[in-house]
């Protein structure tokens, strides 16, 4: 079990489509997900974030950098910061862009650095992905660790690749993996 907001800004939906993926990863592994725009925020969704395990962190990547809309949600937790209370909690990071390279590692160094001012444990990413593992073409396709960055595809119903989504859905078990063992 284990409770896990998932805070997300999504212009076009790409970053939505990741979200909803590693929402019912997390699901079928057991842990209480709750998905968060952060341009809609309720007195419920602090409350969840705060009683939430792990917050996870999605935003797209413009203009090389995390989306403003979703800065702006960072900036509004300076309170929580100044009294750490998100301290311990597990955090991990996704992003999306239209280029497989599209600058996405400088967003998502951009969340890291924010779950590291909170006082949060960082989780991951843990797949290796072809050309390495053969069996596993489209894995982690960007060959990105440090959180899950995927990459716009033009077919509107999928919005990333299968690749991708399938990276997601591992994504969201890792996560559930990292809850169970840090609830302990
Ligand atoms: C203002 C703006 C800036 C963007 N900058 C980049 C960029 O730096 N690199 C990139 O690869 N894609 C860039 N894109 C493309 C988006 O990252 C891509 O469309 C992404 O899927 C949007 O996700 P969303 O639908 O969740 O908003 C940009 C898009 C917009 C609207």
């Amino acid at each position: 079990m284990g409770n896990v907001a998932i805070t997300y800004f999504s212009g076009r939906g790409h970053t939505r489509k990741l979200a909803d993926k590693i929402a019912v990863a997390l699901g079928q592994e057991g842990c209480a997900a709750r998905l968060i725009d952060v341009t809609d925020l309720s007195q419920t969704d602090w409350q969840a974030m705060e009683a939430a395990d792990a917050i996870l962190l999605g935003a797209p990547t413009y203009m090389g950098s995390i989306a403003a809309e979703y800065k702006s949600f960072m900036d509004a937790t300076s309170d929580i910061w100044s009294e750490q209370l998100w301290a311990d909690k597990l955090a991990a990071g996704f992003t999306v862009a239209t280029f497989p390279g599209g600058d996405k590692l400088s967003s998502l160094m951009q969340l890291n650095i924010f779950a590291m001012q909170h006082g949060m444990i960082w989780v991951g990413q843990d797949q290796i992905g072809a050309p390495v593992n053969a069996d596993a073409e489209g894995i982690n396709a960007s060959g990105t660790w440090l959180g899950l960055a995927a990459t716009t595809v033009r077919d509107k119903t999928l919005m990333v690749s299968q690749g991708d989504l399938e990276t997601a859905h591992r994504f969201g078990q890792r996560i559930a993996r990292a809850v169970r063992r840090w609830s302990i």
